[in-house]
């Protein structure tokens, strides 16, 4: 077979590898871009595109539902779940084709449709064809984990993927995993009008979160009518008559919940296992995650991990990061390293949850005297305006340096107003100058000054 010879392949075409290739484009490399299945990968077909849509009908129909608070009367209102799902599918799919044209109209670019696996280092077949390049970008994502429940090959099951393609609404969801992907489809199907149980393995929600927060989501979630089992050990699948029966404690008598769907958000696995990666040198961990070092670089000379697969974020923006990462490295001469970064997210349920640094529990455990301050956002003028005044501000400050440390807004555009503590995590300021600020009248943003005024040195 013919080996046929690039510059520059990138194998996936999610959230790194495009930028990639467009960037090698415009060095002038010759470059092969792979994808097995759909442009954009997970973000834009089944992550963040299509339930941040999800999450904008649900929001609309919540809003509408509180229409007498506003001081407006809709009647009955009748969810038209076909429609809410056009409506997400049209939005992804103008992501999906920006992509594949994007990608297919840049002309030192070769798109190509199939799956890639190594045959030798530097070295990998897809379908009939055998390609070669001294540099290689991974950029394969992960998939939703499938659990080894008891029972769980009895029954059908939805993950992120199939359950963003149903077309009528789940009379009963079950949904096994309290955590970001759990609690975001729970609120959405909750507000189109289905009855909603979570089965968590811990005994609070959101193990990576406060316990404070964690409960305050558990609280605005339970108001809307969803329904917790928390500490769900020796969880059991059974098929019956009406639906799934879900099992969720030790108990010999049978499990009382019957839902008509389940679906499995119980964390993610890499797609690294059928990439024959032992043949070309390249290194995982137990997990299948790809090793790298700071510049995304894996132990095989000439090839790269980025996103998902390297096991160095979970989300979007640090897929993204890392391209910029490997770009500055390799083409700008510019030293960037991923510990640069500031972690940060937002959890998409509504309101949100902002993200930054440390949460207060990670920074206790490392000793150093603390500052902390916490505020309700009731007290946000804004979000009183809105009508939006669940959840809460939390700030933890290192009480040395003065430097923010990590903070957890919880509350009205939250994900939006946590950009003003990421920025003074990133550019490693203290919090003083924040707290001189004059911010806009009226925001959400403006409390962020109040809250910092508020710290106090944490006693215990
Ligand atoms: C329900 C859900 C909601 C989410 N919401 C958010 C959010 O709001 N914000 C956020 O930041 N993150 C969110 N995420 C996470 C985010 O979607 C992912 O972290 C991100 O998409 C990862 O991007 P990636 O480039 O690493 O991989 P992916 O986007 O998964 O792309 C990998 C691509 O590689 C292809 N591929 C795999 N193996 C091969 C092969 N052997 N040959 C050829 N092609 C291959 C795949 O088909 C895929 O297209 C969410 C995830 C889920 C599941
Ligand atoms: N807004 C966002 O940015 C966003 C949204 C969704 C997902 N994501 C990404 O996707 C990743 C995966 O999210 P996730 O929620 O699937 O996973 P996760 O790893 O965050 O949480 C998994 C949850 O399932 C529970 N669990 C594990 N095994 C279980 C079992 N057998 N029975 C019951 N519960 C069990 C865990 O205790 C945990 O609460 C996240 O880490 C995040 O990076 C991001």
């Amino acid at each position: 077979m013919p080996i046929d010879t690039f510059d520059a392949i990138v194998v996936g075409a999610g959230q790194a590898g495009p930028a990639i290739a467009a960037r090698c484009h415009r060095e002038g490399l010759r470059t092969a871009v792979i994808e097995r299945a759909e442009f954009g990968g997970t973000c834009v077909n089944d992550g963040c595109i299509p339930t941040k849509t999800l999450v904008a009908s649900a929001r609309a129909i919540h809003l509408a539902r509180r229409g007498e608070e506003f001081g407006f009367a809709t009647g009955r209102l009748r969810v038209d779940f076909a429609r809410v799902m056009a409506r997400k599918e049209a939005v992804v799919a103008q992501s999906r084709e920006g992509v594949e044209q994007w990608m297919r109209g840049l002309d030192k670019v070769e798109v190509i449709l199939g799956e890639a696996r190594f045959v030798a280092p530097g070295r990998l077949r897809v379908g009939e064809r055998e390609l070669r390049a001294p540099r290689i970008f991974l950029n394969v994502g992960a998939r939703a984990a499938r659990p080894p429940l008891d029972g769980i090959d009895r029954v059908p099951t939805l993950d992120n993927h199939s359950i963003l393609r149903l077309d009528t609404l789940p009379r009963h969801l079950v949904i096994i995993g309290g955590s970001y992907i759990g609690l975001e489809f729970a609120q959405v199907m909750r507000r189109f009008g289905a009855k909603v149980t979570v089965v968590e393995k811990s005994a609070r929600l959101l193990p990576r979160e406060d316990e404070d927060v964690a409960q305050a989501i558990r609280e605005i979630l339970e108001r809307e009518g969803v329904r917790f089992e928390l500490g769900a050990e020796c969880i059991a699948l059974a098929p019956r008559q009406s639906g799934i029966a879900v099992g969720a404690r030790c108990e010999r008598r049978p499990p009382r919940l019957v839902g008509s769907h389940v679906l499995l958000a119980v964390g993610r696995q890499p797609n690294t296992e059928g990439l024959n990666l032992g043949v070309a040198g390249i290194e995982t961990d137990p997990r299948g995650y790809i090793r790298v070092d700071e510049q995304c670089r894996t132990s095989a000379e000439g090839v790269w991990a980025v996103g998902e697969c390297n096991g160095r974020g979970a989300f979007t923006h640090t897929a993204w990061n890392d391209h910029e990462v490997v770009v500055a490295n390799l083409f700008d001469q510019d030293p960037r390293r991923l510990s640069d970064r500031v972690e940060a997210y937002a959890l998409y349920t509504d309101p949100p949850l902002g993200r930054v640094g440390l949460a207060e529990a990670k920074a206790r455990e490392s000793g150093r005297p603390l500052l902390r301050a916490t505020l309700p956002m009731h007290r946000v003028g804004r979000a009183r305006e809105a009508g939006e005044t669940q959840g809460l501000m939390k700030a933890v400050v290192d009480a040395q340096t003065r430097q923010l440390l990590g903070a957890s807004l919880l509350g009205y555009r939250c994900d939006e107003a946590v950009h003003g503590l990421l920025d003074l995590m990133s550019l490693k300021q203290p919090v003083d100058g924040l707290i001189r600020s004059m911010p806009i009248h009226p925001t959400v943003s403006e409390l962020l000054p109040t809250l910092l005024q508020a710290l106090q040195p944490v006693k215990d």
